[in-house]
């Protein structure tokens, strides 16, 4: 049986994760960066140069952290920020200083060409209007070259709920959702998008009375 949510669902119960039962976010955030370490090990992925794109949010933050256990497994890897890094949120800010004191390699303009797997970690569930026009660019470039993409949680343009193209949407293999899978990468246009979707446990912990508004499957 599959229990599927929506973004504001999940958010509430990250919420009630971190906050009610005392989960810290870099806990959560390692947790989800094992997960899909877990996931590119598992041998069905080029890791020769692994590019990894990051935004300004947690899901930014699972990259940089998942790019950090990448290069102390001595795997080719960088990360590319999306957008300014100084206007990442805290614990992105956080992850970026541990990435750079384990020596993880920047890169300020990538050549996707170059990537054997680019790993989309620029939005995630805090997606809320389309995509900025640069990056539906960006986003339309890497699908033309059918780059390999490995999504976190969510294909980068694909609305977390409804399944809505917010402009453009990365073209994703592989889709690891975090905690639950969200209902958008189940209806298209997401579906599309999102490729092969697998769902890992990072912890999230479900109070007695939640009550999904999605019937479980
Ligand atoms: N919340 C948690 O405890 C955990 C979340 N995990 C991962 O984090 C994302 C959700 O993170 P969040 O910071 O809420 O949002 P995003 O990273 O998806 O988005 C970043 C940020 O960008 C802003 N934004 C939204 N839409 C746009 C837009 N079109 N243009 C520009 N900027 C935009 C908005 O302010 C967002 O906050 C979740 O998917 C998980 O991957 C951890 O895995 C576990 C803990
Ligand atoms: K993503």
């Amino acid at each position: 049986m599959t229990q599927l949510v929506t973004t504001e669902e999940m958010q509430e119960l990250d919420q009630y994760t971190m906050t009610t039962i005392g989960l810290s976010e870099d806990v959560l955030i390692e947790r989800a960066a094992l997960a899909a370490l877990d996931v590119l090990g598992a041998g069905a992925y080029d890791l020769s140069n692994v590019l990894v794109l990051v935004g300004l949010g947690n899901n930014g933050a699972d990259g940089i952290a998942l790019a950090r256990l990448l290069h102390q497994l001595h795997i080719p890897v960088s990360l590319q920020f999306v957008g300014n890094a100084n206007k990442a949120k805290p614990a992105v800010k956080h992850q970026l200083q541990i990435a750079e004191a384990c020596g993880v390699p920047r890169s300020e303009k990538s050549d996707f060409k170059q990537a054997s797997l680019i790993i989309d970690a620029i939005f995630g569930t805090g997606l809320n209007k389309d995509l900025p026009e640069g990056l539906q660019k960006m986003v339309k470039a890497a699908n033309h070259i059918e780059s390999t993409v490995v999504a976190l949680d969510l294909p980068t343009g694909v609305n977390g709920t409804t399944g809505q193209i917010m402009g453009a949407a990365l073209k994703a293999k592989t889709t690891i959702s975090f905690g639950f899978i969200k209902a958008g990468v189940t209806e298209n246009p997401g579906k599309k998008s999102a490729g092969q979707v697998l769902v890992k446990d990072i912890g999230i912990v479900v109070p007695e009375d939640f009550q999904f508004s999605i019937k479980e499957q």
